[in-house]
């Protein structure tokens, strides 16, 4: 029997990206295909998610849906089914999903993602005809209440529910006057309702309505129970116990296969290695360095301090005098950005800076460079030290969440195994960081050794098959567990 889940995301590829919760809610549907169950997506409609769904179908309208009009249209994203809630009041604007331009966060964004969740909810119930849902999975603050509705506000029987956490760092918090707003019974202003901390938790209602609850890391999943890493609901992760595991995120292989990447100048295999030179002098000419064959570090995210964005520029003099050169593509914190443009104008034809989001750039990136820094200070899953393991890309990261679950250390006895697929430093400061990186450019100097590294780790299995399965498994639990 195939199992019909609702997938509710904030964004997803090709349609809307600003991070990684996009590239893994893209990928979820045929990840899913392949173990009997038909995840249909439901999307804000954002500008270009609207215009991308042409000669789409109204499948139902609501005259109040939190007190406005909207519709429900029905297309598909991938050749998968999608659903978009039509609400121009809402989604219609100029910016990013979440914000204006200039990058402040719109002001009705609570408003804008309980209407996505009530519908999605009322969706998920069966106020659609001729659509049904055995359950609904959840990703990000985005998406919380679309169980808080399902749960004290069903337009039929409650559905088992799935609350992916992609980031604890992001709550959806409001102020505790949005309540009356919401449309909910006042059953739900409770501690293990709606109610956060004196205020209303998208991410928090989320998880106290979920059945079970899923993280993109074995790793991010035990670290959130701690103060340091669970953002003030580490008391309910510890709670929920047994509900809480971590699922790793996998790749698209149909997007990330140096073999077949259109965006390269050359295509290669971990065989065929040396045709990433190519790569590597194209990327050096787009941005303006110097070129030899010593190392060539890259960077691609968002400057923040979660990604440890702001020790980079600090070690960058270091870098440099050890004879490395590093392309960076990423935006965010402007002081960071200018951190970095300094350090760019210190060591011309050294440091090349981009700022701004370029899909295509970071694929040449991945293909040319010798090797990615992912310094961050938490991360969930993170998808970049992944790519990098995929292209040849060797990845120096901090060890924490999923990248400590991903990236085999290339110590003495995983060099000597024959196991090692980058390099691991602890602690997000300047001492590890600078050590991690003298320690990478003594392995690049040694050859027959890095390309070792570069082939394991493109050796390695980050597909969807492993992470699909467990998904499917865990869904039909639950919706065995209701029946
Ligand atoms: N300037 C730029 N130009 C082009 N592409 C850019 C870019 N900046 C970033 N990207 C791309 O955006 C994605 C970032 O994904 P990550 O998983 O690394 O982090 P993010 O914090 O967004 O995701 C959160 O959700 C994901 C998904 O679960 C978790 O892996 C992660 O740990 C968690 O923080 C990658 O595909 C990357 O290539």
């Amino acid at each position: 029997m195939t199992l019909r889940v609702l997938s509710v995301a904030s964004e997803a590829v090709p349609l809307v990206k600003t991070g990684g919760l996009a590239d893994v809610a893209g990928a979820l549907p045929a990840a899913l295909a392949p173990h009997g169950v038909a995840l249909t997506t439901i999307l804000p409609g954002y500008p270009a998610v609207v215009a991308a769904l042409k000669r789409a179908k109204a499948v139902h309208a609501w005259t109040d849906l939190l007190g406005e009009e909207a519709r429900l249209l029905a297309g598909k994203i991938a050749g998968h089914p999608l659903l978009v809630l039509d609400a121009p009041h809402l989604f219609q604007r100029d910016g990013s999903p979440y914000g204006d331009a200039q990058g402040r966060d719109w002001e009705d964004n609570w408003r804008r993602f309980a209407a996505f969740g009530r519908a999605a909810a009322d969706v998920a119930g069966g106020a659609v005809k001729g659509l049904a849902f055995d359950l609904i999975h959840a990703h990000d603050w985005q998406a919380g209440m679309a169980l808080a509705y399902n749960r004290f506000a069903p337009v039929s029987a409650p559905l088992p529910g799935v609350m992916t956490i992609h980031n604890m760092a992001f709550q959806g918090y409001y102020d505790a006057r949005i309540f009356r707003g919401l449309g909910l019974p006042k059953a739900a202003w409770a501690m293990d309702g709606v109610e956060s901390y004196g205020g209303v938790g998208f991410l928090k209602a989320g998880l106290q309505a979920a059945d079970a609850i899923t993280t993109v890391s074995p790793s991010y999943a035990a670290e959130i129970r701690l103060p340091e890493f669970g953002m003030g609901l580490e008391g309910l992760i510890a709670n929920r116990g047994g509900d809480v595991t971590g699922i790793l995120n996998g790749i698209d292989a149909a997007e990330w296969n140096p073999a077949s990447d259109p965006a390269l100048a050359r295509t290669y295999s971990a065989k065929t290695l040396a045709a990433r030179k190519a790569n590597k002098r194209a990327l050096e000419a787009e941005f303006g360095l110097t070129k030899d064959d010593g190392p060539l570090f890259i960077v691609v995210s968002r400057l923040t301090w979660q990604k440890g964005m702001d020790v980079l520029p600090e070690v960058l003099d270091h870098l440099v005098g050890l004879g490395g050169r590093l392309a960076l593509l990423g935006s965010g914190d402007g002081a960071i950005e200018r951190e970095l443009h300094r350090a760019a104008a210190r060591h011309p034809g050294r440091i090349g800076v981009r700022i701004g989001y370029d899909e295509a750039l970071s694929h040449r990136m991945q293909g040319g460079g010798d090797a990615i820094l992912v310094p961050s200070r938490f991360e969930p899953c993170g998808l970049t030290q992944l790519y990098g393991l995929a292209y040849g890309c060797v990845p120096v990261v901090a060890r924490t969440g999923g990248l400590a679950d991903t990236v085999i250390d290339a110590n003495v006895a995983a060099l000597a195994a024959g196991v090692a697929t980058g390099v691991q430093f602890s602690g997000v400061d300047y001492p590890a960081f600078a050590q991690a990186i003298s320690r990478t450019i003594a392995l690049y100097a040694d050859k027959p050794a890095w390309k070792r590294v570069q082939a394991n780790g493109m050796a390695g299995d980050f597909s969807w098959g492993p992470s699909g399965k467990a998904y499917a498994a865990l869904y039909k639990r639950l919706i065995e567990a209701r029946s």
